[in-house]
């Protein structure tokens, strides 16, 4: 038997990148880091003087939805107790689930309405572990005092190219071509299959996805045009179109880019479907909302529509299986018996790279948020940021309180804090809600009591934390 060498830091170093990709992927793709932040985050957690708000066993955890191995391992390996579930939970199990926790991690499928938040009473922290965060009521949990992090772009890239690959098989009927050949029916044609040069792709929503988007597109000897509610400079020659219905009339393929907003519900129906070229092509990979099905499936039998391809529907299934029925959206049946039509599992960000990607970022920011406080990337409370305390500083105390933004807090704050050796304030807000950070030196155990006995006292707290 051999004994297993150490791992030496250049076996951990990336080999140098290949030029050639003709050996397995996972041998030659590395994934990217998703942002400078990941440099950062690696040089934090070996430089961090840990500071130690309290016993970290103590915080328990809840990863539902798969949540990539990185993000599981750095929460494990700060001490916390990880719960793990591949799926999401029905409601009654979350809410049984929710109540004991202190941080929760999902992807997109799983609601955290305000009825099942306010059964979360130990909740600090929610980490969405991908874009979208519409899936969380962030008012409700910015009132509870409870931070929502999510991955803004580390999966951008994934959905961007599915959706060249998209347009690219709609333009070339090849998902009703390779379903033929999978019955054994030789069909070759070339009648109403195009060429995607010199095509106008539509994108709605400019976004980090949309413009990354517009890019590829271009490359692809597209033209490019776009709509977004916000004016935005246009990559290379993509053109900004004023209307919606602008785009509609001028795109070949129109793909939808946008968040799930009241604006957005239904923002494709009957009336933008009339108004798009005939024989043109939809894709949506943003979310299921955002299209009338039904009005695109008469679309489609009218032959306005020429082909489709989804990623997102009005209701998706909590885990895998036989489930994408009518049982769970009336449609499902008619949607599947569409030719050129192309039904994907949600999977625009599930790429090795992106979900890596995503677990480092979030489970970084989680870790940031329950040890040190730190909101930076917080998409429902403001963003406040301090220096880590380090061991040097051990009688010192981070005290964070969350209040309701009404005058005079600060005055009454600074009244319990003014006994003290207050090294370190900030203090800022978003709009109902603002959240103050002080370091506090020389303190002694009792001193932590009383300022949390007093702060929480205030009629304006929302939460007190006290690290140290
Ligand atoms: N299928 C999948 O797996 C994935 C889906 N998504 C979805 O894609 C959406 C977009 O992602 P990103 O590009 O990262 O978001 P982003 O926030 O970077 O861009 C969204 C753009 O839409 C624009 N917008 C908002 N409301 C609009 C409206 N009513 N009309 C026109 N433009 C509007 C915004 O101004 C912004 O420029 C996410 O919100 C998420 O729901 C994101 C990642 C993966
Ligand atoms: O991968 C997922 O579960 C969700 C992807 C997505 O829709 C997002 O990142 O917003």
């Amino acid at each position: 038997m051999t004994t297993p060498k150490p791992i030496s830091q250049s076996s951990l170093a990336r080999p140098a990148v290949s030029n050639s990709l003709s050996v397995s992927p996972t041998a030659t793709f590395h994934s990217p880091p998703a942002s400078s932040s990941f440099m950062a985050s690696l040089a934090l957690r070996a430089a961090a003087k840990q500071l130690k708000p309290f016993s970290t066993e103590d915080i328990k955890i809840l990863l539902l939805e798969n949540v990539n191995q990185t993000g599981r391992d750095i929460l494990s390996g700060q001490g916390y107790q990880v719960e793990f579930h591949k799926a999401s939970l029905p409601e009654d199990q979350l809410i049984e689930k929710i109540r004991d926790v202190h941080v929760i991690g999902i992807r997109s499928k799983t609601k955290l309405t305000a009825k099942v938040l306010q059964e979360a009473k130990n909740l600090l922290v929610i980490g969405c572990f991908c874009i979208g965060t519409n899936q969380v009521d962030l008012d409700y949990a910015a009132k509870q005092g409870i931070a929502v992090f999510n991955s803004p772009f580390a999966n951008s890239r994934s959905v961007a190219e599915l959706v060249i690959a998209e347009i690219i098989s709609l333009a070339r009927q090849l998902g009703d071509r390779s379903n033929e050949l999978h019955r054994g029916t030789w069909n070759k044609v070339s009648a109403k299959c195009w060429e995607v040069r010199g095509k106008t792709l539509g994108i709605v929503g400019y976004g980090h996805i949309g413009s990354q988007l517009s890019v590829l597109a271009e490359a692809m000897g597209m033209n490019v045009i776009y709509y977004d509610v916000v004016s935005l400079m246009a990559i290379g020659t993509a053109r900004q179109v004023p209307t919606l219905e602008a785009l509609l009339g001028e795109a070949d393929f129109v793909t939808l880019h946008v968040p799930e907003t009241p604006e957005t519900k239904n923002m494709l129906g009957a009336k933008q479907f009339e108004q798009m070229k005939n024989g043109s092509y939809l894709i949506n990979a943003s979310r299921g909302t955002v299209v009338d099905i039904p009005a695109l499936i008469k679309a489609m039998r009218a032959g306005k529509v020429a082909g489709a391809a989804l990623d997102v529907y009005p209701n998706e299934p909590a885990g895998n299986g036989d489930y994408f029925t009518t049982d769970l959206n009336p449609w499902a049946e008619e949607l599947r018996g569409l030719n050129n039509i192309i039904l994907t599992p949600h999977i625009g960000g599930s790429t090795e790279e992106a979900q890596r990607a995503i677990g480092i970022e979030v489970a970084d920011a989680l870790v940031r948020y329950i040890n040190q406080g730190v909101t930076l990337g917080s998409v429902n409370l403001p963003e406040v940021n301090m220096r880590q305390l380090t061991l040097d500083e051990s009688n010192h105390a981070r005290i964070i309180y969350i209040h309701r933004n009404v005058p005079g807090v600060l005055r009454r704050v600074n009244e319990i804090l003014g006994d003290h050796n207050v090294d370190k304030q900030i203090s800022d807000s978003k709009g109902d809600i603002a959240y103050l950070m002080a370091d506090v030196s020389d303190v002694r155990p009792e001193d932590i009591k009383d300022i949390r006995d007093s702060l929480d006292g205030l009629s304006s707290r929302i939460l007190t934390r006290v690290l140290y």
